[in-house]
């Protein structure tokens, strides 16, 4: 329905027109939340990000019919007093604003803990003080390893889901010791997550904190050397993505036998539009947003990308399409990683009835898909560049 004149909500209300300040709106969830609220929805936006070209297609003032509705504050949020205000302003703040790339982990720890944990305190603040309604991101990587990674390889009870599935409300957070600094972003998020918890808690802060499971699709991160930095190590759907494009063995760390959940951006933002619209199903909660049927090792997804990209690209794939590398050599010292990651379903499913659609291949076909007609000619030029002598 255009601009969602007449929409309601999962109980039949009809849903209020509200102004939303989005922190980190400019990042690839910021974008896809920004792009769904537009077509689908009456809401406003207070778009906040030190960035803004993955949203430019929005704030076009010639081509885009909703001008009126987003609104674009270029604020780093580290040492920016009009952050209270635009929070003030809005009925609902959504904090997306992180460091959240694990090349990071390790190599800033400082950095990314001051922007998960530090930054992320005067928007919880704010909130709070003005009886304003916070989503705030957090990440599965709080729940850290499985039980079930410290039993013996042929255990039989690594078979049992209380070993491995991820609950919101039961399960532990498990983290490497303090040297393996690839845990500082998961227990800043932690702590960002008791905080919001204890303001709601203590002092009634209306919040809902959502943890996601490995979100992928277009626009996610950045192409080294193309719009990102030769040297940068981004997720590893960008990681892939431009060893193929570039037709270079996709990079397997410690053998690609980590497991993880992929979910598709756009089942995951109905997710969080539905938390949006239904404040009552949703205040309080923690929520799993991931796809629980999309497991694969990481050596799987590369198998996977490999094949879906040479049926979208029409090439054939390389003679040997993956290496293997160490987690040193990849990441460095204080790497490490978590072993598998099912989220379990059942809260998100009995407060706001979702489940997610796409299946992998098919959201890797849509995504590759994006990624050839964004990238393929802005790599071929580079790589097609003579060497200066
Ligand atoms: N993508 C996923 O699957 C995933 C998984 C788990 C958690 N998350 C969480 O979701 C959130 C968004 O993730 P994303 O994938 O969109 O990341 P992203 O890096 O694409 O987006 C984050 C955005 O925040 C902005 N930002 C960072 N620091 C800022 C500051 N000080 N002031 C203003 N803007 C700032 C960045 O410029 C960027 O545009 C993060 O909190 C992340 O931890 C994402
Ligand atoms: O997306 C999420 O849910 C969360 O997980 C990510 O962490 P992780 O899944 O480890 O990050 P990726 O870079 O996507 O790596 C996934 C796996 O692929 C491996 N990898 C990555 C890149 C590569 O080229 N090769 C490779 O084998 C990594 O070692 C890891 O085991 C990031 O921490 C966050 O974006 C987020 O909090």
């Amino acid at each position: 329905m255009a601009n969602g004149a007449g929409r309601l909500d999962l109980d039949g209300r009809p849903i209020k027109p509200m102004t939303i300040c989005m922190i980190g709106a400019g990042g690839f969830i910021g974008s896809h939340l920004c792009e769904k609220l537009m077509n689908e929805t009456p809401h406003k936006v207070l778009a906040l990000d030190v960035y803004n070209d993955k949203i430019k297609h929005l704030l076009e003032p010639g081509t885009s019919q909703w001008a009126e509705r987003i609104q674009f504050h270029r604020i780093n949020i580290k040492h920016d007093s009009r952050l209270e205000g635009l929070v003030k302003m809005a009925d609902l703040t959504i904090n997306l604003a992180a460091i959240c790339t694990p090349a990071d982990y390790n190599t800033r720890p400082l950095d990314t803990i001051y922007s998960n944990f530090i930054d992320a305190l005067p928007v919880v603040k704010y909130c709070s003080e003005n009886n304003k309604r916070l989503i705030h991101f957090s990440t599965c990587e709080v729940y850290g390893k499985t039980i079930g990674s410290f039993l013996p390889k042929d255990h039989p009870l690594r078979q049992d889901p209380d070993f491995y599935v991820l609950k919101e409300d039961t399960s532990p957070c498990i983290f490497g010791s303090i040297e393996k600094q690839r845990w500082s972003y998961a227990c800043a998020k932690q702590l960002i997550e008791r905080l919001v918890y204890a303001e709601g808690a203590e002092n009634g802060l209306e919040f809902t904190i959502v943890r996601p499971f490995n979100w992928i699709g277009p626009r996610m991160d950045f192409i080294p050397g193309i719009d990102g930095p030769s040297e940068g190590v981004p997720r590893v759907l960008a990681c892939f993505s431009n060893n193929l494009l570039r037709r270079e063995p996709l990079k397997l760390v410690d053998g690609g036998e980590s497991q993880r959940t992929f979910i598709y951006i756009k089942d995951a933002i109905e997710a969080v539009l539905l938390m949006i619209e239904n404040p009552e199903r949703a205040n309080g909660h923690i929520f799993n947003v991931g796809n629980p049927n999309n497991e694969v090792t990481v050596r799987q997804l590369a198998e996977m990308m490999t094949q879906v990209y040479s049926k979208v690209s029409g090439e054939t794939a390389i003679e040997s399409p993956t290496i293997d590398v160490s987690s040193k050599e990849f990441y460095g010292e204080g790497y490490d990683d978590s072993d598998k990651r099912i989220p379990d379903m059942t809260i998100i499913n009995r407060q706001l009835g979702w489940n997610p659609k796409t299946s992998l291949w098919d959201l890797l076909e849509s995504t590759l898909t994006y990624q050839h007609r964004t990238y393929a000619e802005a790599v071929k030029k580079a790589t097609s560049k003579p060497v200066a002598s």
